[in-house]
């Protein structure tokens, strides 16, 4: 097995990273860090009045009226250090929301504005691990390793530097000691990234695995495949179990190697202090005083304490660079700020003319040609059909027209190449019902209203009307406000896919894509919303891929697509609103 024995260009691209991210974090994350400092500092004075309090009360006989301002001092100091602990954590928690507020922001609308039929996107589960659980894994970076590495850095040093001068011996055993302590856990903690990093793409494997079969479940349970499937969820979790506990057992061991150096250093410090005591030891050129002994062996626990904390949130840092890891794994590079989205407004305007001239499509894995430099025009306002067997291209070409694939040649909307058009611009001007539209989790009216935002309920009721959706809606318990489920469940497959249509009479499109938008429906039905569509798409133009040829004679043209290329079709013309 090969071990990660060095710090590799991934960890030093995630280091980077979160050094960037850390800057969303603002002044709360420098409070965050500053203020257990400032506590670290007051616990000195504490812990020197305290020594003081007993020393006077022991060797100097004093009285405890004399010694009240001391003791409320020292309680004084107690809860400043506590509001300070307090506020510290809240500044921490407030940076970590932030950083992981923008983040998720950032990571979704980049993913937003990449194309639907983008080769690379991600499977869902793991675009939902990474936004969620994986930014989730930052929290712990910045909102406590990074407060407890400064700690660590600074405060042991600074309390050595302080004891020092007041008793060498001591001072040197902190200021030896305290440095061998992470170094150890390094050392023990050599493999913890690469086992961290494991560990999450196991929690990817597992959820996108859960997703996808959530999914299925219907096809799974139709095949009886639930046990197998149970088999699946169940191994990938095993993994998962494994994986986290070897995370567990470097995290565990780390802390041991921690606990034992810092038992060590308090117990040499004690074993001094006493045998000096009893005099037993004379390496102290002044005597040792019942005061400074006590302050010493107070302070000697609190130089171990940052060190303890690190060990506590080392793990964290280990988590945070699998996650970056993980989301540039599953969405790419960090985006620096959120992508500006916004909604389209959908716009009216003149009929839009189409030009395609030496169009290549390929599949969007790019292995296989579909469509060989073709080349065809349909006039404004003009309506035409895509005939042609199952699989040779109709769907890539209208999504090729709506700039969701990637082709070679030129495809012109009023004389535009639409790779000219913003995005803005072609969906405010095109509409386009793809093969299997999407319903969501939500009434049948807003569904409908997803089209147009803000569309009055007599603008939703009049697309209903049109896409055939009105007829079975009056029949269902809330008519139009009725629910449906994920997919359209509660729906069947041809009023799943009329509620999918009313979305078209909302819009004020200037050309028209239509994916087989009858494939489910009866001759009667088909006929009807024909008439419908080409009612509504009178000045507009209109392309349907169809493979009914009742409804391609309704159109003004035909072009049949077969062996990779485009071919016009002379279809005798039915009567224009008649079947
Ligand atoms: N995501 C994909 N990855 C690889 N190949 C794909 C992908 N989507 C579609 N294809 C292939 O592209 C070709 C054209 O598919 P397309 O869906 O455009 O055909 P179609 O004419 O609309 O078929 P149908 O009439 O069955 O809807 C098919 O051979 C299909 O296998």
């Amino acid at each position: 097995m090969t071990k990660k024995t060095n710090v590799t260009p991934q960890d030093k691209a995630a280091g980077k990273a979160l050094a960037r991210l850390q800057r969303d974090g603002g002044r709360a994350i420098w409070f965050a860090i500053a203020l257990p400092l400032l506590s670290g500092g007051l616990l000195v004075w504490q812990a020197s009045t305290l020594a003081h309090i007993i020393g006077q009360a022991i060797e100097g006989g004093e009285t405890l009226p004399l010694l009240l301002p001391a003791l409320g001092l020292v309680l004084a100091l107690l809860t400043v250090r506590s509001g300070l602990s307090a506020l510290g954590d809240w500044f921490g928690t407030l940076a970590a929301e932030t950083i992981k507020r923008n983040l998720r922001e950032a990571l979704f609308s980049t993913l937003l504005a990449r194309s639907p039929r983008d080769q690379n996107l991600p499977p869902s589960g793991a675009a939902v691990t990474a936004i969620v659980d994986q930014v989730e894994a930052l929290d712990g970076y910045f909102a406590r390793y990074l407060p407890a590495s400064a700690q660590a850095a600074l405060l042991p040093l600074v309390f050595g530097a302080i004891i020092l001068p007041l008793d060498w011996v001591a001072g040197l055993l902190f200021l030896f000691s305290a440095p061998l302590i992470p170094a150890f856990m390094a050392l023990v903690g050599w493999g913890a990234q690469a086992a961290t990093d494991r560990q999450a793409q196991a929690l990817t494997r597992l959820t996108g695995r859960f997703a996808d079969r959530l999914r299925g479940l219907l096809t799974l349970k139709l095949f009886g495949r639930e046990a197998a499937e149970i088999e699946g969820i169940v191994s990938a979790s095993e993994a998962l179990r494994r994986r986290t506990l070897s995370v567990l057992a470097i995290a565990f061991l780390s802390s041991a190697v921690l606990e034992f150096f810092a038992a060590l250093g308090v117990a040499g410090v004690a074993l001094y202090l006493g045998l000096t005591f009893i005099d037993y030891l004379h390496l102290r050129t002044s005597p040792l005083t019942l005061e400074l002994a006590l302050f010493l062996l107070l302070m000697a626990p609190e130089v171990y304490n940052p060190l303890r904390l690190l060990a506590a949130h080392y793990h964290d840092r280990a988590s945070a660079r699998a996650a970056i890891a993980e989301i540039e794994r599953q969405l790419g590079e960090l985006p620096h700020a959120a992508t500006p989205l916004a909604d389209v407004v959908p716009r009216g305007g003149r009929a839009l003319g189409l030009a395609l001239c030496d169009v290549t499509l390929r599949t969007p894995d790019g292995q296989r040609l579909v469509l060989d430099r073709i080349c065809c025009h349909v006039a404004p306002g003009q309506h035409a059909a895509l005939l042609g067997p199952s699989g040779q291209g109709k769907s890539t070409l209208l999504e090729a027209i709506a700039g969701l694939r990637s082709s070679a040649g030129e495809i012109c909307l009023d004389g535009v190449g639409i790779k000219a058009w913003s995005e803005q611009d072609l969906r405010a001007r095109t509409f386009l019902m793809t093969q299997k539209p999407k319903l969501l989790h939500a009434s049948i009216a807003e569904n409908i209203a997803l089209a147009r935002p803000g569309a009055s309920r007599r603008e939703i009721e009049t697309a209903a009307e049109r896409a055939g959706v009105a007829r079975f809606a009056a029949a269902l318990p809330a008519g139009l406000d009725t629910p449906i489920g994920e997919d359209g469940i509660g729906l069947s497959g041809g009023q799943a896919q009329r509620v999918a249509l009313g979305r078209l009479f909302l819009r004020d499109a200037g050309l028209i894509l239509l994916d087989e938008p009858t494939a489910h429906l009866d001759a009667e039905l088909e006929a009807e919303l024909i008439g419908s569509i080409l009612d509504y798409a009178r000045g507009r133009t209109l392309i349907i891929a169809t493979h009914s040829l009742v409804v391609a004679r309704r159109l003004d043209k035909a072009w049949r697509i077969a062996g990779q290329s485009l071919h016009p079709l002379a279809l005798p013309q039915a009567r224009k609103g008649v079947a």
